[in-house]
């Protein structure tokens, strides 16, 4: 029996299961990998919007990423919401000790504006997760966040890309998911732009883009793509899962991770 390639994702839990450790696990399985988590905080979450969040003692996270790097082992890894500055710097730290590409997604603030993250942690995120991301995947308030840019049109994203190559990350996926228009990101390492571009969908079930985007990337990563190929896949996936996204309650509906299925 042949084992899929082990993606391991380190990130919240969305209680409505559009975003976070849910999305995550989701589209790892849509591209044939085994997904395996650590969870950092538990939210209080549904479409609209985030009730409430709680930590987990760094102990636990530690224990968690341990027990499943020191066994299973991970050919790619990838990091969400991580809620405290001491959370971003145990997981910068437990990151240094597996050889494997870490698709780092900073989240900031979910869809319908809840902090995720606290303000004095952007500073751990900036010195000591970044430097040790492959690839790094902000949407456009966390780019004004991490780096000070405002990115109001496409020409705006190559000097937030580089703004963020200088804090270390190996590549940049700057996101105009929030830009009017063609959805377009740009992927650099200062040396290779690759610019990718989708037809918008004009559908408002979109919660859970960044995290489906990041987990598949870090997916198709696992698998032994490139990081350009990994990355023009993962858009591939996560605009037809926009496309499909479905209503979910009274507010913003998820994404559709089995649009393939
Ligand atoms: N309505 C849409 N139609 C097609 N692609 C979209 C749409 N909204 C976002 N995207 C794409 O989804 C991906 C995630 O981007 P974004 O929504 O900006 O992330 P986040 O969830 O972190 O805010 C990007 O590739 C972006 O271009
Ligand atoms: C637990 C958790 N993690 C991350 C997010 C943000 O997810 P994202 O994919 O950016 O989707 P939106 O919230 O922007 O729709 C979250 N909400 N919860």
């Amino acid at each position: 029996m042949e084992t899929p390639p082990c993606v391991l994702t380190v990130a919240g839990s969305d209680s409505g299961g559009g975003a976070g450790i849910q999305a995550d696990l989701k589209t790892m399985l849509a591209l044939g990998t085994h997904g395996m988590s650590v969870i950092t905080a538990v939210t209080a979450q549904n479409s609209l919007g985030v009730d409430g969040f709680w930590e987990l003692p760094t102990e636990a996270v530690r224990a968690q990423f341990r027990a499943v790097v020191d066994d299973i082992g991970a050919r790619a890894v990838k990091t969400g919401m991580l809620a405290s500055a001491e959370l971003v710097e145990t997981v910068a730290e437990l990151l240094t000790t597996v050889d494997a590409p870490v698709v780092v997604d900073p989240v900031g603030v979910s869809k319908h504006g809840d902090a995720l993250l606290a303000p004095e942690a952007l500073a751990v995120v900036r010195e000591r997760l970044l430097p040790v991301a492959t690839v790094v995947t902000p949407n456009l308030a966390e780019i004004a966040q991490l780096t000070g840019v405002r990115v109001t049109e496409e020409a705006d994203l190559p000097r937030a890309a580089e703004a963020l190559l200088a804090l270390g990350p190996r590549w940049a996926l700057v996101k105009g998911g929030h830009l009017a228009g063609e959805a377009v990101d740009l992927l650099t390492d200062g040396s290779h732009e690759h610019w990718l571009r989708a037809p918008r969908h004009d559908n408002r079930h979109t919660h859970g883009t960044g995290c489906t985007l990041a987990s598949a990337i870090a997916a198709r990563l696992a698998h032994g793509d490139a990081l350009p190929a990994a990355v023009a896949a993962a858009k591939a996936y996560v605009t037809g899962a926009i496309e499909a996204g479905f209503p979910l309650g009274a507010g913003i509906g998820p994404v559709r991770h089995g649009f393939r299925i």
